[in-house]
């Protein structure tokens, strides 16, 4: 059996698709192919937020896992919706890489040196909340594109596939995805985590795949039983107990996809760590919670990050921003 791994067709999405293939088929020893999916995304050139936000995506990619059209789907974990998918497994969160978000500047400013009222590109509105809350001056653009185009905003930062002269004096994109196109190179400065929380999940990849196929499934065997066993052999424990406490903050907090909330957790030795921000949009106000739980279980990351979003949410959360606001 080849195992068929179906992708969207954008760089990011196809350097993504193609790493967990080759892993797969490593761990796996069967053959691994891409199948490329247009999504509703890709075809469409209206606003993302026409077509129902960033879940197009990934609504054409489990539509193909569910017609059997593939077998196994790579998304960025910060894009899936925190709902059940009936029938889908999550199977596997490999190891994640940087969380940060980068300022991509011109003429390698860092955001201190940029000057009053720059124009700084950015569709999310977390990440435009704490631009603002550390420059109040700055004008914060809403841009859309995949990431070459959004480099391609910033005078110098177009890669040679575009030459386009820039009307932006920087963009913030998350530090993972230009990792994985190779263009760390426009990066002059990484936001550390007090400065801007991540999304929920950033950095993350999610591995799904129908739940007959995951691991721990009794009665899977042959070719099934071996994409299970690979499955669970990319699973990274300590990513996928970070990423749970992350986006349960996001669950409980009944958070769209355009609220403005970043989360971070990470495990250190026997405890695992949550910090999360609520902020209104204009960067005037935020609360931010962080609590541990020495509960290393998907249930004692469930719950912590529960308790911080309510912490959140008593600390007045939904009074300082739409927290159901989507796109
Ligand atoms: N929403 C688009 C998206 N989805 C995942 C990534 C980057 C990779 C990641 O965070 O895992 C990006 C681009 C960005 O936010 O800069």
């Amino acid at each position: 059996m080849t195992v068929r791994i179906g992708t969207r067709a954008s760089k990011l999405a196809l350097t993504q698709s193609q790493q967990a293939a080759d892993q797969l088929a490593a761990v796996g020893g069967f053959p691994v192919e891409l199948v490329r999916i247009k999504t509703e995304g890709d075809v469409r050139t209206g606003s993302l937020s026409q077509m129902g936000g960033t879940g197009v995506f990934v609504a054409a990619l489990r539509d193909a896992l569910l017609e059997n059209a593939c077998d196994v789907a790579v998304h960025s974990l910060k894009d899936l919706p925190t709902g059940a998918a009936p029938g889908l497994t999550i199977a596997a969160t490999p190891k994640r890489v940087d969380v940060r978000d980068a300022l991509c500047a011109r003429d390698g400013l860092k955001l201190a040196d940029l000057p009053p009222g720059a124009r700084v590109g950015t569709g999310s509105p977390r990440r435009a909340a704490q631009l603002r809350a550390a420059r109040r001056d700055l004008d914060v653009v809403d841009i859309r594109g995949n990431v070459d185009t959004r480099l391609g905003r910033v005078p110098g930062l177009a890669g040679n596939a575009e030459d386009s002269p820039g009307d932006l004096d920087a963009v913030v994109l998350a530090a993972a995805g230009l990792e994985r196109i190779s263009r760390l190179d426009a990066v002059t400065e990484f936001f550390e985590t007090d400065v801007m929380l991540p999304a929920p999940g950033q950095g993350s990849l999610a591995i799904e795949c129908r739940t007959v196929d995951a691991p721990g499934q009794s009665g899977a065997e042959g070719s099934q039983g071996a994409l299970a066993q690979a499955l669970a052999a990319l699973n990274h424990e300590d990513t996928r107990l970070a990423v749970t406490a992350e986006r349960a903050v996001l669950a409980r907090l009944e958070a769209g996809c355009a609220a403005p909330v970043g989360a971070y957790a990470y495990r250190k030795g026997s405890m695992l760590y949550l910090e999360a921000v609520v902020c209104a949009v204009d960067g005037s106000k935020s609360v931010r919670e962080k609590k541990a739980t020495d509960g290393l279980t998907e249930v004692g990351a469930t719950l912590l990050g529960i308790e911080v979003a309510e912490l959140l949410l008593a600390a007045g959360a939904a009074d300082i921003a739409d927290l159901a606001a989507s796109r």
